[in-house]
């Protein structure tokens, strides 16, 4: 029939036409967009690797801001967990991935991709979870290899372009397939389902959309999923491993093998080992009152230092004293000699110790192990009767940080901070407010209460870093050098500040200020090397350390030697007395009275004869001024310190 057909088309067309045969498809409706959704599809199987991965760069970029800030370390002062720290992290770049899948998914639904419009949804919604999953815990663990944000920023950013772009030419790459090794990569992995899923739903291709048994058990796509699911669980104990062991500028740092540290505790080299149990021997004298060993941990202290050791000794008594320190050792993994050295005092309520030592005396590391940041090696301390090493919780709750660097962030307002420091601080909601207020109230910001702190000047972010340290009823602050770098006058400020907040709480301040630790310390305490030289009150310290009186003259211009003999002759034939070279300059001469002579100068009221012979200016025409002072702070410490230092060259605790 269709062979006549033909014959008579050709006979009657002269062999213009002629009929054919074959299968064609029907004519559909969709006809004019199939190109256009073939072609979006495509687009989209490039569109999708970039679109879902930009976010990354910035998740790394916040963590990695938060190390650089220190705004972590702060957090874990006022006792931040990790895992509460990542934890928050991870439900919040999870919610900010999932809008960016939602903006995306409505842009496709927008243009008709038609991955979007046929694929069951659930299936994309279990997709885009797992991706967001996936990128959250694969950006915890890039984190945690940079320090510095713009670096991190840029790598990551260069990680998410080669991931896209070897996504985009995979197929082209692996014609006959693409090998295991390659879904290794999770972005590989997901751009790999996601473009099956893409293919599939195309109706050009004949093919159905993703369904749930194309995951089946033994398929690429089962593989992908488990892989990226093995993978993210994988990134999250990195994670924590590296956070643990990376060496960074601030908190604790443990060993490579601490996760199983029992293995290596034999392998440490003979001289650590040696410094271990002679630390172990500290804590257990300590424990059972005895004194042995005590020669070393106590070089260079003086009878003040065995008192106070021997008084903290049997001082449990938190009611009387919020902080006892009990034969405190710190080591640093790897490091030889303790950057604690059997610290030991106690401090009662209403009490400001300023606690002084040169750089590298182990200030900071006793406000870290008193934080939690680090366990002690061995000693312990108690803060309002909490031990560090078995209730930092409760710790946290009673100790208030004002760190050295305002640790801050400026779009926050004022009140922002002082709620988020109250909240980890365990205050409870409903008296939360109140805090917050009587924190600001205490530095006196209450008119800044809402302003952003980028807003403030030194002067007053310093005080919202003081006001953090008083939220709730902290029995101990510790406040680390808190007005370094301000103005006389702001610096007052923060004195007046703290002699109001000190009713009640026991403060311990940190300082390089000998003025700032004269006029603000009930008591003071100097450390060199570990190991504490010297405490007591500021009087008490000027009277055993101090060399006596200086006499101070400034000579009229070029009458500097006439001055000096005038002096000599006229009121210090009488007494002992050392000239002191090193203070002399063009005009001015400064005359050390011993010791021993200040007894005799009191005593015999010669020291009101010196006034009665300088008052008489016409005696000493080359005089221009004088004075007479006391032994200032500054003096006993540079007399601890240089002590200190020659001890430093004297062995140490190793046998
Ligand atoms: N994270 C760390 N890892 C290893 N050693 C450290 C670490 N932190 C401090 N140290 C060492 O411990 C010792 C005491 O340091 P620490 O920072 O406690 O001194 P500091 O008195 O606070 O000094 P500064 O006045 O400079 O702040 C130093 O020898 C220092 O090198």
């Amino acid at each position: 029939m269709t062979q006549l057909t033909s014959a008579t088309v050709k006979i009657k067309h002269a062999g213009k036409y002629v009929l054919s045969q074959g299968i064609r498809a029907l004519p559909q409706e969709w006809s004019t967009s199939t190109l256009e959704g073939q072609s979006l599809n495509q687009v989209s199987a490039y569109l999708f690797p970039f679109g879902l991965s930009f976010l990354l760069p910035t998740f790394v970029s916040i963590l990695v801001q938060e190390k650089e800030d220190r705004h972590r370390i702060m957090m874990a002062m006022n006792g931040l967990k990790a895992s509460s720290y990542y934890l928050s992290h991870y439900v919040e770049f999870i919610a900010m991935q999932l809008i960016l899948s939602l903006v995306f998914c409505l842009t496709c639904v927008a243009i008709s991709s038609q991955f979007i419009l046929r694929t069951n949804p659930i299936i994309v919604i279990f997709l885009l979870v797992l991706w967001a999953h996936i990128q959250t815990t694969l950006a915890f663990l890039l984190a945690t290899f940079f320090s510095r944000t713009r670096r991190a920023v840029l790598v990551v950013y260069f990680f998410v372009a080669f991931s896209c772009i070897m996504t985009s030419v995979s197929d082209q790459i692996f014609q006959d397939g693409k090998p295991f090794a390659w879904f290794i990569h999770p972005s590989f992995s997901f751009f790999n389902i996601l473009s099956v899923g893409i293919t599939s739903s195309s109706r050009i291709n004949g093919l159905y959309p993703l369904k749930w048994r194309d995951f089946a058990v033994g398929t690429t796509l089962f593989n992908c999923v488990v892989l990226m699911i093995g993978e993210s669980i994988i990134f999250v104990l990195l994670t924590f491993y590296i956070d643990a062991v990376a060496p960074t500028e601030y908190g604790v740092q443990k060993p490579w093998h601490f996760p199983v540290s029992f293995f290596f505790k034999r392998r440490d080299t003979p001289q650590i080992q040696s410094i271990e149990s002679q630390l172990a021997t500290h804590q257990e004298a300590s424990y059972h009152g005895a004194a042995e060993g005590d020669q070393d941990i106590l070089e260079g202290a003086d009878a003040d230092v065995y008192a106070e050791r021997e008084r903290v000794r049997s001082y449990y008594d938190p009611a009387k004293a919020p902080l006892i320190i009990q034969n405190l050792f710190h080591r640093y993994p790897g490091k030889v000699d303790p950057a604690l050295k059997g610290l030991s005092f106690g401090l009662e309520p209403n009490t400001v110790l300023g606690l002084l030592g040169p750089n590298g005396a182990g200030k900071s590391t006793l406000i870290h192990l008193l934080t939690g940041l680090y366990q002690p090696t061995s000693g312990t301390a108690y803060v309002a009767g909490a031990s560090i090493r078995t209730d930092m919780p409760t710790i946290h709750s009673k100790i208030g940080v004002c760190p050295q660097h305002d640790i801050l962030w400026g779009d926050l307002t004022v009140a922002d901070h002082l709620l988020f420091y109250a909240r980890l601080h365990g205050i409870p909601p409903h008296l939360e407010q109140q805090a917050v207020a009587f924190a600001i109230a205490s530095v006196s910001l209450t008119s800044f209460r809402d302003r952003q702190v980028k807003g403030l000047s030194g002067g007053e972010k310093r005080r919202v870093s003081i006001a953090i340290s008083l939220l709730g009823d902290n029995a101990v602050i510790l406040m680390d050098e808190p007005s370094t770098g301000l103005d006389p006058a702001v610096r007052r400020v923060i004195w007046d500040i703290v002699n109001r907040v000190k009713a009640n709480r026991t403060i311990v301040l940190t300082t390089h200020s000998m003025e700032e630790a004269d006029i603000l310390s009930d008591r003071i305490a100097i450390m060199t090397s570990g190991r504490l030289r010297c405490i007591g009150t500021s009087l008490h310290l000027k009277e055993l350390y101090g060399s006596g009186f200086r006499l101070n003259i400034s000579s009229k211009p070029g009458k500097l030697q006439e001055a000096c003999e005038s002096i000599e002759l006229k009121v210090l034939k009488s007494f002992k007395y050392t000239r002191v070279d090193k203070f002399t300059n063009a005009s001015t001469y400064e005359i050390e009275l011993l010791n021993q002579d200040q007894e005799y100068v009191n005593g015999h009221g010669q020291l009101s004869k010196i006034f009665s012979y300088l008052s008489r200016p016409d005696q000493f025409p080359a005089i221009e001024d004088w004075g007479l002072s006391q032994t200032t702070l500054e003096d006993v410490f540079i007399k601890i310190v240089t002590d200190g230092d020659a001890a430093l060259a004297m062995p140490t605790i190793v046998s």
